[in-house]
């Protein structure tokens, strides 16, 4: 379980971007960020999954005061809540199996993925997750090869064998056309249900949140002034972000 309290974040010498935010998330949660542009909804995601540092508040995972962690309880919790960005990072020339299996800069260690070395275990997990996201035929194909929403769902593989609970995604389906953002959502919905995963995803666009998530959090200059759950936003509300 996700518990934020009060988080602020003051961009130094610059505008306070996030003010006093507070929100909880559970297992299997879909949740949705809607905003207007510049509203805070990257910066949110971000200090979810602590790519940028918290300006005050408290940070409780799975009962784990984050912020009051050091390195290594960071870095653990880290890998356990995935940073998915609009344009996933990939190793170009390598195959989206070696890509899932040596993991993101955040969640694997330098040298393995400057070796790219795999233990069959390894090899295993890898490849009955990308199974799951009927991925199989991509296995062995150079990321450079793959469309768009291919990466995204790689890139969701390989939070998933390095251990993500929580998943946030910025704009995961932005450029893609509908069947393949439908794909896309369709996988991570599909997690939430059967594996208990919390995702968090910047929709800014369409109606995807509506369709996908269970809960649509609003920001609105950096405040949270929805929370919306199992029902589509009404027009006002809409006029709201
Ligand atoms: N490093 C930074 N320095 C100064 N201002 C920043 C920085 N990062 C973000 N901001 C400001 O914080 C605000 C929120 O930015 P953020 O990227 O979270 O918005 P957003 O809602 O995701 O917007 P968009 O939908 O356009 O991507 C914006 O006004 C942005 O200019």
């Amino acid at each position: 379980m996700i518990n934020v309290i009060n988080l602020s974040k003051v961009i130094p010498g610059g505008p306070k971007v996030l003010n006093q935010i507070s929100f909880e998330a559970y297992p299997g949660q879909f949740i949705a960020i809607k905003g207007a542009s510049g509203s805070g909804k990257s910066m949110l995601l971000k200090c979810l999954a602590l790519q940028e540092k918290w300006t005050s508040g408290t940070y409780r995972f799975d009962g784990v005061d984050v912020l009051k962690q050091g390195f290594t309880g960071k870095m653990k919790v880290k890998r356990e809540i995935a940073y998915l960005e609009e344009k996933p990072q990939l190793f170009q020339t390598k195959t989206g199996l070696k890509n899932v299996i040596i993991g993101s800069v955040t969640q694997t260690p330098a040298w393995r993925r400057w070796t790219g070395m795999m233990r069959n275990d390894d090899y295993m997990g890898a490849m009955d997750t990308i199974e799951k996201l009927g991925l199989l035929d991509k296995a062995h194909q150079q990321a450079q090869k793959m469309s768009g929403g291919e990466r995204q769902r790689i890139a969701i593989a390989r939070a998933l064998v390095h251990g993500a609970k929580v998943i946030a995604a910025d704009e995961p389906v932005a450029g893609l056309d509908p069947h393949t953002a439908d794909r896309v959502l369709g996988d991570l919905k599909r997690l939430c249900q059967e594996q208990g995963v919390i995702v968090v995803a910047v929709m800014h666009q369409g109606d995807w949140a509506e369709r996908y998530a269970d809960r649509i959090l609003g920001l609105n200059n950096g405040e949270l002034v929805l929370d919306i759950r199992g029902r589509r936003l009404t027009e006002r509300e809409k006029m709201m972000l």
